[in-house]
């Protein structure tokens, strides 16, 4: 589990260690892993020009210090001081070591800029001169290090406003902040380098927390010797209408290929058709009235996928959540519970699977506001609503009351197409009918609906089936060994 922490929290623990250690301890550590990964970037330190920006924190001193030793290897370094003050032993150091303080116009021909501008000290966005001199940094041909966190992003929450810096590489010390996680501060991260200061036992509980494959492996419900199609887990799927049947397909389709047991498809005839259709391995009831009283058990429910808005839909919806099993609600069934949320009160768990826009119309948020603040929406909803929230995007979070949001970092812009979530929804749902939590299912399932769709893109456009398809071949990977990407 890879966990990551807010400001306050880093804060917390650094004091703490801070009063164990001989002064300044700790930034020597920071500056030699900082340096190290710049040294790493350059190849040869020896001739290369390095630009720091050095704000007037602790940030700046260890942009200051890591600048001291590439200079020791014959790096050309110069230091902008941007700040109101400096971090004298950590600009006399530089000095020291035949660095010198220079003015902006020395990022363009850096081959390296370092942003130690601001760090987890920074409070809203930036000021002047910091704004300018990030959109310089920004648009100068060398790549950019930044120094714990990028300056510009909020290291709480991965919120930006204004301009900040986008980074080849973060290097951030101590832990991982939560802000490098979420988009859109994960964006201007780029790769994150972790610098082990010594934090670990001095942390509290995790802020957020990311699985990784080892995870994911230990998770994931897997066929025994005594098991037979009913104990895996059989999922019934309430999706689709006469105007959209892809979704009832493609939930389907990502239900099956995610392991459940069986999948009982229940809509009316165009749909049905077309499920028949693709997937003979489904067992179909095609509803003459909104009933679902002849599907048979299952335990659990996708409800939703193009399931349409009307008066038939409200009924199947509320037979579903009248049910005594979990149910995943997703797309016009998150319409149908946002005009009548009575129907989310039900003695089962609940796990909803909005996109911005949805969640936007469910907890009466605007939707660039979500967007913009991811982990926060996702928890208020949760909290308000009392269920389990996977928000959808750039960055996917699974939200719950009293546990850490859970990231999903395995995703690709290249899901940003019709019907993706469809697929989601159903291997979500799968996860659900194998007997996995609602938080469980849903971290598992965006994590193998992620590498599915790196796996079906490699680079290029994909289609909501191909996502579908690659769904094994994700779970092989974290199963049995295979690669991660
Ligand atoms: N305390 C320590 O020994 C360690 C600190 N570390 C470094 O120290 C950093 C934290 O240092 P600080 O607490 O001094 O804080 P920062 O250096 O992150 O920022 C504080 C300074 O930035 C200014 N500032 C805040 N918001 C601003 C804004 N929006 N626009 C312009 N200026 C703004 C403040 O006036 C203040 O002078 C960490 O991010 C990390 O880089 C690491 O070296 C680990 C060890
Ligand atoms: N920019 C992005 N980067 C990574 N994943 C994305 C991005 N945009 C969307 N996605 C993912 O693609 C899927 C789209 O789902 P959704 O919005 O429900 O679309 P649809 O209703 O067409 O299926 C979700 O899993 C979402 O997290
Ligand atoms: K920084």
């Amino acid at each position: 589990m890879r966990t990551a922490y807010t400001a306050d929290q880093i804060r917390g623990a650094e004091h703490e260690l801070m009063a164990r250690l001989p002064e300044g301890t700790l930034m020597q550590r920071a500056a030699t892993g900082l340096a190290a990964v710049c040294a790493d970037l350059l190849g040869r330190v020896y001739g290369k020009r390095v630009v720091l920006l050095v704000g007037s924190g602790d940030n700046g001193g260890d942009a200051l210090y890591a600048g001291e030793r590439l200079a020791r290897r014959g790096a050309w370094v110069g230091a902008v001081l941007a700040g109101s003050k400096t971090h004298e032993a950590g600009l006399a150091a530089l000095m020291r070591a035949g660095g010198r303080v220079v003015e902006r116009d020395a990022l363009e021909r850096a081959d390296l800029i370092v942003d130690g501008l601001v760090g987890i000290g920074a409070s809203g966005a930036l000021r002047e001169p910091y704004r300018a001199l990030v959109e310089e940094a920004n648009a100068a041909r060398g790549p950019i290090v930044a120094v714990d966190v990028p300056s510009g992003v909020d290291a709480g929450s991965g919120r930006v406003e204004g301009p900040a810096v986008r980074a080849r590489v973060t290097v951030t010390m101590g832990a991982y902040k939560t802000g490098l996680l979420v988009d859109p501060g994960a964006e201007h991260a780029g790769t994150v380098e972790l610098v082990d200061i010594g934090l670990g036992a001095h942390l509290p509980d995790p802020d957020v927390a990311a699985l990784t494959g080892a995870d994911v492996d230990v998770l994931l419900p897997r066929p025994g010797n005594e098991s037979d199609k009913y104990r895996r887990g059989v999922l019934g799927v309430a999706a689709g209408s006469d105007t959209f049947t892809g979704a009832a397909v493609l939930a389907v389709g990502g239900a099956l290929r995610a392991g459940a047991g069986m999948v009982r498809y229940a809509g009316p005839g165009a749909p049905v058709a077309q499920v028949r259709a693709h997937w003979p391995e489904a067992v179909v009831t095609e509803l003459e009235r909104p009933s679902i009283d002849d599907v048979g058990r299952v335990q659990a429910w996708v409800l939703g996928p193009g399931l349409g808005t009307g008066d038939w839909a409200h009924e199947v919806a509320a037979q579903v959540l009248a049910s005594s099993v979990p149910v995943l609600i997703d797309a016009d069934a998150l319409t149908l519970v946002a005009r009548d949320r009575g129907l989310l009160r039900r003695p089962a768990p609940v796990l909803i699977t909005p996109h911005a826009g949805e969640l936007a119309r469910l907890i009466r948020a605007d939707r660039d506001d979500i967007e913009a603040a991811r982990l926060e929406h996702a928890r208020r909803a949760a909290a308000e609503l009392g269920v389990t929230v996977l928000l959808k995007g750039s960055t996917t979070v699974v939200a719950e009351e009293s546990r850490p949001v859970r990231v999903n970092v395995t995703g690709t812009s290249w899901l940003a197409t019709g019907g993706t979530g469809d697929v989601l929804a159903g291997v979500a749902g799968a996860l659900l009918a194998q007997g996995l939590s609602c938080y469980d299912a849903a971290s598992c399932g965006a994590f193998l609906h992620g590498l599915a769709g790196r796996r079906a893109a490699e680079g290029a456009p994909l289609t909501a089936a191909d996502v579908a398809t690659a769904v094994p071949a994700a779970i092989r990977a974290v199963t049995g060994g295979g690669r991660l990407s």
